[in-house]
């Protein structure tokens, strides 16, 4: 519970929390590296790891190691199959696609994952994936039955059911790189039924004001991956976004 336990201590603290999102398929690891340490400088409370694609073996490894000796904040594998899992790692987001089509990305992968999990340090969290309209690469890679982007409810209803199962957390995706982020009103409408279970927000994050009208309809985090691989500062970048959710 180590890494929960520090994420949940931080919400208590701070109100909000920050993840940035690190796909070590688009850089080398020396650069993930750098990109991890200026986002931990700009106030990021934990990096996530992890890519729909390419994310995995050696790569996956050496990102993991090099961040994990650098960097003094959590780091949490976001694994797009059981291929996306590292020992390396503090913690893993051990996520089923709720509403995909295909058994894999609800269970098979977990089940083909789980081993490796027991046999690691790695701390599993529970967590209900939803991946929403537009959806990007996570959308097709997972056959999602994607949420309409205009239907709450419906977003609603498959949290509810997520937290009936047990999943301590929620993420609503819009997709990497997404046009527009997760609307407020579904947002709201998701954590209405969460209660105190944490609700998890990312996909076309940009900028602080996205990221605060995210975390005040009720996101508890928020995820940003592919500003952090654009800009120039990324120091910066992260701690205009952290400013503004923890504000
Ligand atoms: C828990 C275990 C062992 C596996 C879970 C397997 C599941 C449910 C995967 C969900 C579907 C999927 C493909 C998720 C990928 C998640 C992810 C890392 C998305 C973001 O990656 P980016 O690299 O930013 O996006 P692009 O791939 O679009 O670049
Ligand atoms: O790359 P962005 O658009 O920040 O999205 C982050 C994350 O939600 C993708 O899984
Ligand atoms: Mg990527």
């Amino acid at each position: 519970m180590q890494v929960e336990a520090h994420l949940q201590k931080i919400i208590e603290q701070d109100g909000k929390v920050h993840l940035t999102l690190i796909d070590p398929a688009s850089q080398t690891p020396e650069r993930a590296v750098e990109i991890a340490l200026a986002a931990v400088e700009g106030g990021t409370d934990a990096i996530m790891i992890g890519g729909s694609t390419g994310a995995s073996g050696t790569i996956l490894d050496e990102t993991v190691i090099k961040i994990k000796e650098k960097v003094n904040v959590p780091t949490i594998l976001f694994p797009g199959s059981s291929a996306g899992l590292s020992s390396y790692a503090d913690a893993v987001f051990f996520m089923s696609l709720l509403n995909s089509r295909d058994l894999g990305y609800v269970i098979t992968n977990q089940v083909l994952g789980a081993p490796l999990v027991y046999r690691s340090q790695i701390e599993p969290i529970s967590m209900a994936y939803l991946v929403v309209e537009p959806g990007g690469t996570v959308g097709w890679i997972g056959d999602a039955k994607l949420i309409p982007r205009k239907k709450p409810d419906i977003a609603a209803v498959y949290a509810l059911a997520g937290k009936y199962l047990g999943m301590h957390y929620t993420y609503l995706e819009a997709g990497s790189g997404a046009d527009a982020p997760i609307s407020p009103e579904m947002i709201g409408a998701v954590k209405h039924v969460l209660g105190e279970n944490k609700l998890i927000v990312g996909g076309g994050i940009r900028d602080a004001i996205t990221a605060k009208l995210c975390a005040s309809a009720g996101a508890d985090m928020i995820v940003t991956g592919t500003i952090v691989e654009e800009v120039k500062d990324v120091t910066a970048k992260v701690a205009e976004i952290v400013s503004a959710i923890k504000s």
